[in-house]
């Protein structure tokens, strides 16, 4: 992992990030996870297959679910994870897609879970991508560390 000392990590072992941001950042009391979908470290994807023909299928709801585990890793390398999320937004391609992503988005999530928002886009950075999703959660060691000062005050 590269961990710089402005709180931005880049993690081995996830996918690269495309392009020159860190995968997360920790800033205080907040966490932020850079836009994630269901790449693989090999640069596959999650929810996509191609028969013998070369015809592609994409399946939502594989996407949705990988695209959220690879948050709960990257929220796992800085201690973090989905119960501290407060905020999500979800980017897909279609709208059509609308109903998959969100019966797995409940299998994580619910009403006390974070706000979210998701709007439909005209493209992903891969033709095969339906989802990507970022989100803000809160720094667990933050809140530990401003409770330990105000036990010692
Ligand atoms: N977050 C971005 C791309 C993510 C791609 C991926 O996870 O496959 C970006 O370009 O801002």
């Amino acid at each position: 992992m590269t961990d710089r000392h402005d709180g931005s990590r880049t993690i081995d072992g996830l996918a690269r990030p495309r392009g020159r941001f860190p995968h997360v950042k920790v800033a205080g009391e907040l966490v932020f996870v850079s836009g994630t979908s269901s790449r693989r470290p090999d640069n596959s994807f999650a929810g996509v297959e191609a028969d013998e023909l070369g015809t592609t299928s994409l399946d939502i709801r594989e996407q949705t679910r990988a695209v959220i585990v690879n948050i709960q890793r990257i929220l796992r390398e800085v201690g973090a994870s989905l119960s501290d999320v407060l905020q999500v937004t979800t980017y897909l391609t279609s709208m059509n897609d609308f109903g998959g992503y969100n019966e797995v988005y409940a299998e994580f999530f619910d009403e006390n879970g974070p706000t979210r928002t998701t709007v439909a886009v005209h493209q992903l950075p891969h033709p095969h991508l339906l989802i990507e999703m970022q989100v803000i959660a809160r720094n667990p060691h933050a809140h530990a560390h401003a409770t330990d000062e105000g036990e010692r005050s």
